[in-house]
C-alpha cells in the first residue's frame, strides 16, 4: 500500500469574509433553501458560489448573490473542488441525499475527499450548516492548517 503523505503542514489566512459553496441534491434542494432563508441575512455578507441548479434557486428565490458553475451532473462538483486545490475557498455546504445514488457520486466522493485534504469545514446538513454559520470564526481572520504543497512535491523529488 502506497500510504505517502504530505511531510509537512503549511497555513493559509482566511479573510474575514469567507467564500462559501453551496450545493444540493435534488432531494435536499428544499431543505437547503429553508436554511438558506434563515440565515438569509449572514450569507449576503460573504461571497458566495454553488453548483448550477442550487446556485440559480438562492439566486431567484432568495435574491443572493450566487456565482453560478456548472449543474453537478455536468461537472459542478468538480469545479468546486478545483476552488478548494486552488485555495480558492473557504467554506463547503453541500446537502447531499443520503438516499439517492447519483450519476455523478464519484465527483461527489472527489469534491468530498479534496475537501479533508485541504481541512475545509464542511457541513452536510442543516445542522452542521447551523453550527458552521453561528461559529465565531465566520466573521474573522483565521488561520488554516494544511498540507504543505512544496514539501509533498520535494518529497517525491527523484535524488
Ligand atoms: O448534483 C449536485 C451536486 O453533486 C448539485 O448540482 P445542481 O445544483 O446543479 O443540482
Amino acid at each position: 500500500m502506497n500510504d505517502a503523505r504530505p511531510p509537512r503542514q503549511a497555513t493559509r489566512r482566511l479573510a474575514a469574509t469567507k467564500r462559501i459553496a453551496l450545493i444540493a441534491h435534488d432531494g435536499k434542494k428544499s431543505e437547503l433553501m429553508e436554511w438558506a432563508t434563515r440565515w438569509q441575512k449572514t450569507l449576503s455578507g460573504h461571497t458566495l458560489l454553488g453548483t448550477g441548479t442550487t446556485a440559480g434557486r438562492l439566486t431567484r428565490e432568495l435574491g443572493l448573490e450566487v456565482e453560478g458553475l456548472m449543474s453537478g451532473p455536468l461537472g459542478g462538483d468538480q469545479q468546486i473542488g478545483a476552488r478548494i486545490a486552488e485555495q480558492r475557498l473557504d467554506l463547503l455546504i453541500f446537502f447531499w441525499d443520503p438516499f439517492a445514488p447519483q450519476p455523478h457520486d464519484p465527483d461527489v466522493k472527489a469534491l468530498l475527499r479534496l475537501a479533508a485534504l485541504w481541512n475545509v469545514p464542511v457541513a452536510c446538513n442543516a445542522a452542521s450548516a447551523d453550527f458552521l454559520l453561528s461559529s465565531p470564526l465566520l466573521d474573522e481572520e483565521y488561520l488554516l492548517t494544511m498540507p504543505d504543497a512544496e514539501a509533498w512535491a520535494e518529497a517525491r523529488r527523484p535524488a
